[in-house]
């Protein structure tokens, strides 16, 4: 039974951006859904190519490097180029959040044996930026993964496989917080070529 509303809308496809992404539901609540065709084959190229000479290992969301997180990494700034800022009105428009809410677009790239360990996207309730926490994430998938890199969730059974082009969207704004900690997810080791993604986080109010 669905008790709480969702942000994202539930429809099988979405027009937008003369566009049209098809969507799949893995789970109701919290909502977590597929996307298709979100990013064009050139779009993802231009996304990795931009984005390659400014890469520095991760860090977590309290600034920390850490073996939870072995990925390397880079933020764009927000209106930082006609290119960026399409990607982002289309992201927002899907996500259904101003862009003002958002975090600058974050592109993270494993090689073989990196991996993003089991963890939540918002921040607990003591942390600062629990204030205006996080609510929804859009995991873009910029290139095919020959083996390994699946985001799964462990508590939802839920593992899904990187296709270019598509993304993964989840959201945890739930007034009860069980439902929020359904969505722990991690990136799986990968295991052979390497894996490109855009990550889009939401927030509860501008930033
Ligand atoms: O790379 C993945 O599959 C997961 C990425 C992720 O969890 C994040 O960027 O917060
Ligand atoms: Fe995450």
């Amino acid at each position: 039974m669905i008790s709480e509303i969702s942000i994202v809308p539930i429809q099988s496809s979405y027009s937008l951006d003369n566009r049209i992404i098809t969507a799949a539901v893995l789970n109701e609540e919290p909502l977590v859904m597929k996307f298709d065709q979100v990013l064009s084959d050139d779009e993802c190229q231009a996304l990795i190519e931009s984005a390659s000479s400014r890469l520095t290992r991760s860090k977590l969301a309290n600034k920390e490097v850490s073996q939870i997180r072995t990925s390397s990494s880079m933020f764009f700034d927000a209106n930082e180029s006609p290119f960026i800022v399409a990607i982002e009105n289309r992201i927002s428009s899907l996500m259904h959040v101003p862009r003002s809410h958002s975090e600058g677009l974050q592109i993270l790239h494993y090689e073989p044996g990196q991996e993003f360990k089991p963890h939540h996207d918002y921040f607990g309730p003591h942390h600062p930026s629990s204030r205006n926490n996080r609510i929804s994430t859009l995991i873009m998938y910029l290139n095919d993964v020959e083996e390994g890199g699946e985001t799964t969730f462990p508590r939802l059974g839920i593992a899904v496989t990187p296709t270019k082009g598509s993304a993964l969207y989840f959201e945890y704004f739930y007034d009860d917080p069980r439902i929020n900690e359904l969505t722990l997810h991690s990136g799986e080791p990968v295991i052979q070529g390497v894996k490109w993604v855009a990550t889009q986080w939401m927030h509860r109010q501008p930033i």
